[in-house]
């Protein structure tokens, strides 16, 4: 029965799904909202069809998740780090058994292609896998004291955090937060975007599965007010949240009332630099992994891209020559690249850019149409064709805002010293990148670049051993890698006396 949505992925196709399963869950089952009144329909992008219904918890609602989550935190912390490992590495199996199904549910909610889904289920299991790997190693110190005194240190979990998650890679996000948290023997309650709500619970009947206690992972639905319910609940002890930058300020706000600890993945507008000395075509391949993953709505994404001005014929002829053979349509099709976008206003807000650039100046090499793919049940999707943007100055707005969108800027330069300036004269600082061919060149710009992650002869992959996050406005703290356990678990020191206590009174 809770596999029911799943099971029927096999021989699902575009415009066919329906989602009628009750899509929270705590106390280990799936749980019906308690009133329907303010629920919101949730579409299907590639169709604009309803997919399903999101009813968003209220305060009650979050109350028992949030109850449900401590009760299983006070087993599973209690576990040692390998029997933890145990329960994460069949989670872990679980999810690559069901990779394509899962893919499949993903794609329906979100839009994106099936080839990058699968992409992003994969490394979500992968997560869970390389997170029970380290819960078995959370060790702490051992400090020698004079007199033979000493003090230890235990590395303890923070209790109930709140994960809250953006759209564009709803499954994986739910991983990203909610292994480390587990690994590290917290429990997690996750609120996923109201747009993509399907397979959060997914992942949740999959972790029950796998034998956590009930509770640990829980879903609940809704939009800002159950986010600011879940920010503002005294059990919780840390938030872990992905979206926009003034949500960000906000989740930071609410959270310092109670003195939360807090994770900020934001927004980012990230340059990509391509020197001359470049391998040219893989700087062009680079520039299209910057720009046009999930239809363009990536937050890392190397948007602003700086050329050097003797290759800039080149690199735009091949660049555009690549943009327009993109297949866009059906994205449970194998041979699709690219999808639909998640919602009508993100598609209305994309091509608004696109009007505004060319209002301020930019020349559209290619794409930045509405598109209507010549199936007949895709004529009511947020396809637009994807684009590339020449004559771009640092003073226009699609060079200086997020777009979240396929479009790409491209802005010439002349010299390393005059492009660094440009690249970090920015309030985000979340990823950026660098082609060239001059090993010394690669480095000193990378260790110039103001941001979180920088790319060498590269761009947008994103394996799980390496921390991922923001300078800046981008946001702080990290996911993924060995240090993500220092932002979900905190130390405790313990000091041992082992003589009589030498009192000044
Ligand atoms: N750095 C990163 O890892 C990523 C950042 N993003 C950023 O997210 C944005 C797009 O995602 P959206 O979902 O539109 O962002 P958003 O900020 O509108 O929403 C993000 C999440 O916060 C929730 N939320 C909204 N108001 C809230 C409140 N007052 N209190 C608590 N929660 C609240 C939403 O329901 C959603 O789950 C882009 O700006 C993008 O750059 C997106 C993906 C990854
Ligand atoms: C997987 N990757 C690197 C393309 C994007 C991950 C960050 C995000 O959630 O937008």
């Amino acid at each position: 029965m809770a596999q029911s949505t799943l099971d029927t992925m096999p021989g699902a196709s575009t415009g066919t799904v329906v989602v009628n399963e009750p899509l929270n869950f705590w106390a280990g089952k799936r749980v019906k909202p308690r009133e329907e009144k303010n629920a919101e329909p949730v579409f299907e992008p590639a169709t604009g069809r309803v997919l399903c219904q999101m009813v968003p918890c209220g305060e009650q609602e979050v109350d028992e998740a949030i109850k449900s989550a401590h009760a299983a935190y006070l087993k599973w912390s209690k576990m040692s780090g390998m029997e933890r490992a145990r329960v994460m590495l069949e989670a872990a199996r679980i999810i690559r058994e069901r990779r394509e199904k899962i893919a499949k549910l993903e794609v329906i909610n979100n839009g994106k292609s099936i080839t990058e889904a699968l992409v992003d289920i994969d490394i979500a299991w992968q997560t869970i896998e390389y997170y029970a790997g380290m819960a078995g190693t959370l060790a702490g110190q051992h400090v020698q004291l004079p007199g033979g005194a000493f003090a230890y240190t235990r590395r303890e979990p923070l209790g109930v955090c709140v994960g809250i998650g953006a759209w564009n890679y709803p499954f994986q996000i739910a991983s990203w937060k909610s292994a480390p948290a587990l690994a590290c023997g917290n429990a997690m309650v996750f609120k996923p975007s109201p747009m993509t709500p399907v397979t959060a619970v997914i992942l949740a009947e999959i972790y029950k599965e796998a034998g956590v206690p009930d509770g640990l992972f829980c879903v609940v639905q809704g939009g800002a007010e159950t986010g600011t319910l879940l920010c503002q609940h005294p059990m919780v002890a840390k938030v872990s949240f992905t979206g926009s930058v003034p949500t960000g300020k906000k989740v930071m706000e609410m959270s310092s009332k109670t003195v939360k600890q807090v994770t900020l993945e934001l927004g980012g507008k990230s340059p990509l630099i391509i020197f001359k000395d470049c391998d040219l075509e893989n700087a062009v391949k680079g520039a299209l992994m910057a720009n046009f993953l999930t239809q363009g709505q990536v937050c890392c994404n190397g948007t602003r891209v700086y050329v050097q001005k003797e290759i800039m014929p080149q690199f735009l002829a091949e660049v555009v020559k690549r943009t327009k053979a993109i297949p866009v349509g059906d994205p449970l099709l194998d041979g699709t690249r690219m999808g639909a976008l998640i919602s009508k206003p993100q598609l209305d807000k994309v091509l608004g850019f696109v009007k505004q650039a060319k209002e301020q100046g930019a020349k559209v090499l290619c794409g930045g149409e509405p598109l209507v793919p010549s199936d007949p049940k895709l004529k009511g999707g947020y396809f637009m064709s994807p684009c590339v943007l020449d004559s771009c100055r640092d003073d226009m707005t699609c060079v200086k805002e997020e777009i979240f969108g396929p479009v790409m800027s491209v802005l010439p330069f002349d010299t390393e010293e005059e492009v660094l300036k440009r690249a970090n004269n920015t309030t985000f600082g979340l990823a950026s990148g660098v082609f060239t061919r001059d090993i010394s060149r690669a480095h000193r710009v990378a260790a110039n670049l103001e941001a979180g992650t920088c790319f060498i002869n590269n761009y947008n992959i994103s394996p799980v051993e390496v921390p991922f996050g923001g300078y800046k406005m981008s946001g702080f703290g990290r996911e993924n890698g060995q240090v993500t356990i220092e932002y979900y678990s905190q130390l405790k020191t313990v000091v041992v006396e082992m003589g009589d206590v030498d009192s000044l009174f």
